[in-house]
């Protein structure tokens, strides 16, 4: 028997600077319901799904540490945890966390049926350290954020095998391929994209298509499927793509949003169909020549 299960993507319109944890989670919680009464069985939410995208804004102490989340779930988040009890039913959701010992990242999380199954910790942090002080808004994510380390784990989830990464994490094949070797078969992913890209202006009209190029070679090269989810629309004055996907293993679109307001997509999704490219074009044991790749670990070409 194959192993198809129906997957959303809950792409989010712009979460306010001053709206609530509470709010978003509400959004997020209607559109659970929204996709379970479609038959889905997980759900994607974006990266920073909580809270605006606050690395646009250089800020210091208490200022900065509010946007933090010191536990997972704190109350505001709990009824998402229990929604997910209830509908017995899959979700991922990105978020800035604060370990105990005081230790930043951006994260993702996979709860099922209310239970944490996995955390992944966002390796490739774009933007900048210092305020840059001509950008319209600032990119600190280098600045706000440790690398990830958790490197690219896998988890058995959904009856098969689920990975995770976090918006530019998408533009990188190691990215992909990281997960792929380790037989990935669905690979869930949030993203904050503004349209606007300061450093190189005359890319901004590339932006949706680099957004669909590097998921759909990514689920292509490795036979995965992979669940988008944007953060989208105007947040506080800053223009975020939408263009959330739903991406087979053979790189076509099978689902994308059309607006860059809260919206659910959905696609059924055959685990079984990771195999069409794995045991074909990339086959990786057939076909790799690892002994020639000593350069993409070195640390210095
Ligand atoms: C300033 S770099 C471009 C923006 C980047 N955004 C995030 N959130 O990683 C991205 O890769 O989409």
């Amino acid at each position: 028997m194959r192993r198809k299960l129906v997957a959303a993507v809950a792409q989010m319109g712009p979460v306010a600077r001053d709206e609530t944890r509470a709010s978003a989670v509400a959004r997020m919680c209607e559109m659970m319901r929204d996709a379970s009464g479609r038959g889905a069985r997980v759900v994607v939410f974006p990266e920073l799904a909580l809270t605006t995208f606050f690395p646009r804004w250089f800020l210091e102490g208490e200022a900065l540490s509010a946007w933090f989340e010191t536990e997972m779930p704190g109350p505001a988040v709990r009824p998402l945890f229990e929604l997910s009890q209830e509908l017995g039913m899959g979700f991922h959701l990105g978020y800035a966390e604060r370990t105990d010992a005081g230790r930043h990242f951006n994260t993702a999380i996979l709860v099922d049926g209310g239970r944490l199954l996995g955390k992944y910790r966002k390796v490739h942090l774009p933007g900048h350290r210092d305020e840059e002080s001509w950008r319209p808004f600032q990119h600190l994510e280098k600045r706000y954020f440790e690398t990830g380390d958790l490197g690219f784990p896998v988890f058995d989830a959904l009856g098969g095998k689920a990975g995770m990464c976090i918006c530019n994490d998408r533009r990188w094949p190691e990215t992909w391929r990281m997960l792929g070797l380790q037989g990935a078969e669905f690979v869930m992913l949030g993203y904050n994209t503004p349209a606007h890209y300061p450093p190189a202006p005359e890319h901004d009209h590339l932006q949706y298509f680099h957004n669909e190029l590097s998921i759909q070679a990514g689920c292509y090269q490795n036979g995965v499927w992979a669940l988008a989810a944007a953060k989208a629309g105007c947040e506080e004055g800053c223009d975020l793509i939408g263009g959330s996907l739903i991406v087979a293993p053979t790189g076509e679109i099978m689902a994308k949003a059309g607006g860059v307001e809260d919206e659910v997509i959905t696609a059924e999704i055959d685990l079984d169909r990771c195999a069409e490219i794995r045991r074909n074009i990339f086959d990786f044991a057939l076909h790799r020549e690892p002994q020639t790749y000593g350069l993409l670990t070195a640390l210095k070409p």
